[in-house]
């Protein structure tokens, strides 16, 4: 199966319609407040609402309160939840949606436990770990630090672009890529270039 291709923080709707043309599979929208891609209820509407249809949405949470995930899912068209903080597996699920559990690597982080912990997770998503950050870095991990097999579809990220992504795709061999910095002209501003320059190197790296 081809690696499917999140690009996550979008802000602008016509900076979504041209990723979602170029062929990504998923857009990932952050609801975190103290993040420079933060989007608000009414922006994520107007963008969700010019995709072309089958392009998955993704809501991307930093341990926000119950209230506050109900708000977002009461208002927007949501597929997916993504949960990038210390969010309980029992809170992760109470929300009845399919959704994607962020770990932060470093040397000792045990990625099968974490995957049997998150048993019902659509995938564990490995990012960067930074102190005093909870992702978005731009930042690299030393990728052999995951396992060869995981009970969970593995879905790679942190610090890639379009030069280190084919790499990353031959070495790992992910169910799935996703990026935010690595496709930007700018905090939030997504880059078509990039966008294109990304989606052709992931290609690339399965032929
Ligand atoms: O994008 C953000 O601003 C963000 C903020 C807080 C937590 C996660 C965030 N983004 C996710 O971080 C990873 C790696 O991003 P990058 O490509 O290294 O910039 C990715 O999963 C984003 O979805």
């Amino acid at each position: 199966m081809s690696v499917r291709i999140k690009v996550c923080g979008f802000t602008r709707v016509e900076d979504a319609v041209a990723a979602a043309r170029l062929g990504i599979d998923a857009i990932g929208l952050v609801f975190y407040d103290k993040s420079p891609r933060h989007v608000g209820i009414a922006q994520a509407q107007a963008i969700i609402a010019a995709l072309p249809p089958f392009v998955t949405v993704v809501a991307l949470f930093v341990n926000a309160t119950r209230e506050e995930i109900e708000a977002v899912l009461a208002q927007c068209a949501i597929d997916v939840l993504q949960f990038h903080g210390e969010e309980s597996p029992a809170f992760c699920r109470s929300f009845h949606r399919p959704y994607l559990k962020a770990v932060r690597v470093q040397p000792g982080t045990d990625l099968q436990t974490l995957a049997a912990q998150y048993h019902d997770a659509r995938g564990l998503l490995t990012d960067a770990f930074v102190e005093g950050a909870h992702g978005g870095t731009g930042k690299t991990f030393d990728w052999t630090l995951i396992p060869a097999q995981l009970p969970l579809p593995l879905i790679l990220s942190g610090g890639l672009d379009e030069h280190n992504v084919a790499d990353a795709v031959r070495r790992v061999r992910p169910a799935a890529v996703d990026v935010s910095s690595g496709v930007e002209a700018g905090k939030g501003i997504k880059s078509p270039q990039r966008v294109a320059d990304f989606v052709a190197a992931v290609r690339a790296a399965q032929n």
